[in-house]
């Protein structure tokens, strides 16, 4: 048992959200609908259209303005450690690799953020946790003998370790060969309808996403394009509009839909830089 009182009611609610950096606006008053606990969020887009900068923004690791409720609990108003009692976040970029052992490595990451359990009720988190992501064979690998994969999953299981009640992963896939990549959705779903809790998961593969993910933000170039059941944000339409690709969605022989991409669509996506809703005044 978690000693956080989960509420059943704890949705996460953005609104007005207003984040970007010195010279250049990404998100402005972004508003989105209520996400619901329980839920496990895909964050899609094509690169540098600001998915790691709204992970950054909710988790208050980039300063933004706006409104960030999770049930009662005004997140927006809460900072630095308060603010990470609640938000477990796996930046991109892989853990370190430290002489520590995984098993150490995850220990002490539910330690930092819950100095008020026990010893045994640690190694329970932990052991749970390996469980779960099927890591045992890592458990006594010292981190920088592990491969970016494996490191990946290690550093994923630092954040679910904590037990958030919202966990924001940005591209915890990367690293990960299939096999992995499955272990991990799943790990993470049955962890987010276990705790009711809520995770935004950044990814790029769209067939991952409309498999596993109960919800779907998109964004475009020219800012949020869709948000709702993967089935009816992940259209041909959005795809071509979102990444400026060809794009078919069929039916695989067990009836669940599939992507198939065809060709690119669209010169205006060729610049890898280029975010139109900030073309103009501020260029
Ligand atoms: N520290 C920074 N200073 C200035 N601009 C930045 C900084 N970090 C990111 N940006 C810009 O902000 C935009 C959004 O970047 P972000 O990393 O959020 O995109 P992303 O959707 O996560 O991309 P990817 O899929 O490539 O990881 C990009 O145009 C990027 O160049």
């Amino acid at each position: 048992m978690s000693h956080h009182v989960f509420d059943s009611q704890a949705s996460l609610k953005i609104s007005q959200l207003t984040t970007g950096y010195q010279r250049r606006m990404i998100f402005d008053q972004l508003d989105l609908p209520p996400l619901p606990a329980g839920s496990l969020v895909g964050v899609l887009g094509p690169n540098a259209v600001g998915k790691s900068t709204f992970l950054k923004a909710i988790a208050g690791m980039r300063p933004a303005k706006g409104d960030i409720h999770l049930g009662e609990l005004a997140l927006s108003s809460l900072h630095g450690a308060n603010r990470m009692r609640h938000v477990g976040y796996l930046p991109q970029t892989l853990p370190q690799p430290t002489s520590l052992v995984a098993y150490e490595a995850v220990a002490s990451a539910c330690r930092a953020a819950r100095a008020e359990l026990s010893r045994k009720a640690t190694d329970s988190l932990v052991e749970q946790v390996f469980a779960r992501l099927s890591l045992h064979s890592l458990a006594f690998r010292r981190m920088d003998t592990l491969s970016g994969g494996q490191r990946q999953m290690v550093g994923l299981a630092q954040a679910l370790v904590r037990q958030p009640q919202l966990l924001l992963l940005d591209e915890p896939t990367s690293a990960l060969d299939l096999r992995w990549q499955l272990a991990l959705i799943e790990g993470v779903r049955g962890v987010v309808q276990e705790q009711q809790a809520i995770c935004l998961i950044a990814l790029h593969d769209i067939n991952l996403a409309l498999r596993f993910c109960d919800q779907i933000i998109l964004f475009a170039p020219s800012g949020l394009l869709a948000t709702g059941a993967p089935r009816e944000v992940i259209t041909a339409e959005h795809l071509r509009e979102a990444y400026g690709i060809e794009a078919r969605i069929e039916s695989c022989s067990l009836g669940h839909p599939v992507v198939l991409t065809d060709r690119v669509a669209d010169s205006a996506h060729a610049d890898i830089g280029h975010i139109t809703r900030d073309a103009g005044a501020r260029r």
